[in-house]
């Protein structure tokens, strides 16, 4: 049975358990046993009391669910079991993470850029892009920047339509809505679901959402609800209201039926609910008496067979089952050709250029990025140049010339750390837009590395020029060239190394401090501070001494200024030429060129950039297949809570 149809999507889930695990509280189960369906065509709303596992529901189906948390049960595409892949449905989350520095107009611009194919016409893409914006009520906010730590932009509901207006521009084939009225006054809301709900033809979309009006409630077509991760109601949106009615739990005229629902299943305040004229009854009471309810009737026996039917499977063995569904979801992330087909978007070198131009425009307009450094910068480099001020050729002359450049390729490249914070930004941004599938994860490395060099060379050359001039470092332009290059290579290492850090830890303060941490380390076997011969063998030496960018920076400076130098020896009255200097004094390895060092330095930047593709890369890959072993392992989940069918027994 071909069951997907122009790329159509139906989803289901059945017997779905998640259960998250901590040292405290042991295994707590936060979905117990979850049974459902999203078809085409259809808006399915999920709604529940704050915390009953409405955004856990949508992670685990549209397959995002943190390393924190084990599933258990079967979610099926399209009839088959495979786990949704990157770029293959959007997902609006919570938490909007847009690019602060942009105009609305401008980040819905460059997503029709990134997203939309090649073959469309730019001016039908704007069109598109003009169209999405007004249809979420963005009109006159298009020229308003979005805003965020660094300033005051457009509002926190706006934001939230900035959001869902980034992910429907494609139309995508799947689309989950984590709260999209969340922040939006009634009419917003009606507007903005409204819109959603137009575009279900063909399409699956599935919401959660906190407290629908009356009207808002009407455009759903089926409705999930949901009190501490257990069903209490699975079914046509239109029919709830009956099934509450039935159930013994009425709502009364000219109440909002979602306040009810809500309100007769919120136990988080332990109200006793009236039941009749006299009875009243506590709130987890009536969640079981609803829960039985569901399970007892025709709606939920519906639901059972619809799944059953999609899924309809051999009846394995239980164990032989479990290990042929994770043997079948590994294969379907290391083999090529997903079933449910990723969405045509533009192509790579169209991408990687919208992504630089975008990047630099960030950068450019983010203070904290580069300007504020080039600013600090300056006033160090003013200080190195009046503490060396014209330092001249005499025997002390030498030690000052390495502490100065010694100085240089440490501290000030330590300093590019500096713009981590802005980095991590990019980056949250990076993260939404590759699991949603807008670009891959080498456009932006290319994109990230191209834009910044511009603001590179200004942070590496201006600065470097005042220091290099007022100290009167060796004259000609080759040595200057030389000196800023290779400045210039330490910055762009040092942030490229934070990119590495960036990938592996996830909270910006630790990401600082271990950033700062290895630059520390690395910085103490470069050969300065001990000199090379002098380094432990074990580790400092062996490998780390040669691991260590500091190694080649200090050598690439240190022979760019000795070599060919001449120094007095007042006492001595004798000329110590530099390449002495270098071999017996710094210890330096005199075998290669400065411009050898140049280049393993350039090289280092190259493999840097690399190994946070290839991180990022193996995350995408590796997690979801993992995942998706962990989840079906026959002993995963230790039934940490009820099973259903006893709640209703
Ligand atoms: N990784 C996790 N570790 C521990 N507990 C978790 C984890 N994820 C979710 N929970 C818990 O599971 C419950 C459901 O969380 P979830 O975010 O799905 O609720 P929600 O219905 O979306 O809430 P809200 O409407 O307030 O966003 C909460 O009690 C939450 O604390």
């Amino acid at each position: 049975m071909n069951m997907s149809k122009n790329g159509e999507v139906l989803l289901t889930w059945e017997d779905l358990w998640v259960t998250a695990s901590s040292l405290k509280d042991g295994n707590k189960a936060i979905l117990k046993g979850l049974t459902g369906y999203a078809k085409p065509g259809q808006l399915l709303a999920i709604m529940g009391p704050s915390g009953c596992g409405k955004s856990t529901l949508l992670d685990t189906i549209a397959g995002r669910l943190g390393s924190s948390t084990r599933q258990k049960g079967d979610i099926l595409i399209n009839g088959r079991k495979q786990t949704l892949a990157y770029g293959t449905s959007a997902y609006v989350t919570q938490e909007d993470t847009l690019m602060a520095t942009l105009t609305v107009k401008e980040a819905v611009y460059y997503s029709a850029e990134l997203q939309l194919p090649n073959s469309m016409p730019k001016s039908e893409k704007k069109q598109i892009a003009d169209m999405t914006m007004k249809e979420m009520g963005l009109q006159d906010a298009m020229e308003t920047r979005i805003g965020g730590w660094s300033g005051k932009g457009i509002s926190g509901g706006q934001k939230r339509r900035v959001s869902i207006c980034l992910e429907i521009l494609t139309r995508p084939k799947l689309l989950f809505l984590d709260e999209p009225t969340s922040g939006l006054d009634s009419a917003a809301s009606y507007y903005v679901m409204k819109t959603i709900a137009s575009q279900c033809q063909g399409r699956t979309i599935i919401a959660s959402i906190h407290q629908p009006s009356t009207e808002v409630f009407s455009l759903f077509h089926s409705l999930c609800l949901l009190s501490s991760g257990r069903t209490v109601y699975f079914g046509p949106a239109n029919a709830a209201i009956e099934f509450f009615a039935l159930s013994g739990y009425p709502c009364p005229t000219l109440q909002n039926p979602s306040d009810h629902f809500l309100k007769t299943i919120n136990s988080d305040f332990d109200q006793d609910i009236e039941e009749g004229q006299t009875s009243r009854k506590s709130t987890e009471e009536v969640i079981n008496i609803l829960i039985k309810s569901y399970s007892d009737s025709d709606k939920y026996r519906a639901v059972q067979s619809q799944v059953a039917e999609i899924c309809k499977q051999k009846q394995e063995s239980p164990y032989l089952k479990s290990r042929l569904c994770w043997l079948n979801d590994f294969l379907n992330h290391v083999q090529e050709g997903e079933v449910l087909e990723k969405r045509s978007r533009a192509s790579f070198t169209t991408q990687s250029l919208v992504l630089t131009r975008r990047s630099f425009v960030n950068m450019s307009r983010d203070l904290g990025y580069y300007w504020l450094r080039l600013a600090v910068y300056i006033v160090i480099a003013v200080g190195l140049g009046t503490i060396y001020y014209d330092v001249g050729f005499s025997y002390t002359s030498i030690q000052s010339r390495g502490s100065m450049l010694m100085f240089v390729a440490t501290f000030i490249t330590f300093m590019a750390i500096g713009g981590f914070s802005s980095f991590v930004e990019e980056l949250k941004v990076f993260q939404r837009e590759k699991l949603n599938g807008h670009y891959g994860s080498g456009s932006f490395v290319i994109a990230n590395t191209l834009s910044a060099i511009p603001y590179l060379v200004l942070v590496s050359f201006i600065p470097g020029a005042i220091a290099y001039f007022l100290t009167g470092l060796q004259g000609g332009f080759e040595h200057f060239m030389c000196f800023a290059l290779v400045l210039f290579t330490c910055m762009m290492l040092v942030e490229s190394l934070m990119m590495i850090v960036a990938s592996i830890v996830p909270n910006f303060l630790m990401g600082l401090i271990t950033g700062a941490g290895i630059q520390a380390v690395m910085c103490l076997s470069g050969g300065f501070f001990r000199l090379s011969n002098e380094l432990p063998r074990v580790f400092w030496k062996y490998p780390l001494h040669y691991v260590a960018f500091h190694k080649y920076a200090y050598q690439g400076l240190f022979k760019n200024e000795f070599e060919g130098l001449k120094i007095h020896d007042e006492n001595m009255k004798r000329l110590i030429k530099g390449e002495d200097i270098l071999k017996y004094k710094w210890e330096m390895d005199m075998d290669y060129s400065k411009w050898v060092d140049l280049a393993i330095l350039l090289g280092m930047i190259i493999l840097y950039r690399l190994l946070f593709l290839l991180l990022v890369k193996a995350g995408e890959k590796v997690k979801p297949a993992v995942r998706a072993i962990m989840s079906n392992s026959p002993q995963q989940i230790n039934s940490a809570e009820t099973p259903l069918h006893e709640f209703a027994a």
